[in-house]
């Protein structure tokens, strides 16, 4: 397991995590190596940092599908989709399990098709 964190740098400062290839590279941190709060603070602002380049990203693409489908936006949803993706997140993240993802992948696509709407 790594033992670094990235630094999640200042807002609007562009992606520390990002090569320049557009790839993101994170180092993990070990969770059982952390021992005081201010170490596990660092960490959990590290992946928050990463969380959010993934959300931006994800919704610029989640933006392009809306433009690609019949029928885009709110009005498209599709729930096999949602649960595919529930599924597939759960086998990555057991501790969670699909019955907690649930309403966080919704907020996420919900967002989404929000932030999607404001594009037009
Ligand atoms: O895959 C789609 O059809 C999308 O519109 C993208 C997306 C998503 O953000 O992942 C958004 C809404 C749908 O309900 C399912 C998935």
């Amino acid at each position: 397991m790594h033992d670094q964190v990235i630094e999640p740098g200042e807002p609007g400062a562009g992606c520390p995590a990002c090569a320049p290839s557009g790839e993101l590279r994170v180092a993990l941190p070990d969770a059982e190596a952390i021992t005081t709060l201010g170490e596990a603070r660092a960490a959990i602002d590290g992946i928050d940092a990463v969380l959010a380049e993934l959300l931006e990203h994800r919704a610029a693409v989640a933006a392009v599908v809306q433009r690609l489908k019949p029928v885009g936006g709110f009005a498209g949803r599709d729930p096999g989709r949602e649960r595919e993706i529930v599924e597939a997140m759960a086998a990555r993240a057991p501790s969670l399990g699909a019955g907690r993802l649930a309403p966080i992948v919704n907020a996420i696509i919900e967002a989404g098709l929000d932030a999607a709407a404001s594009r037009r």
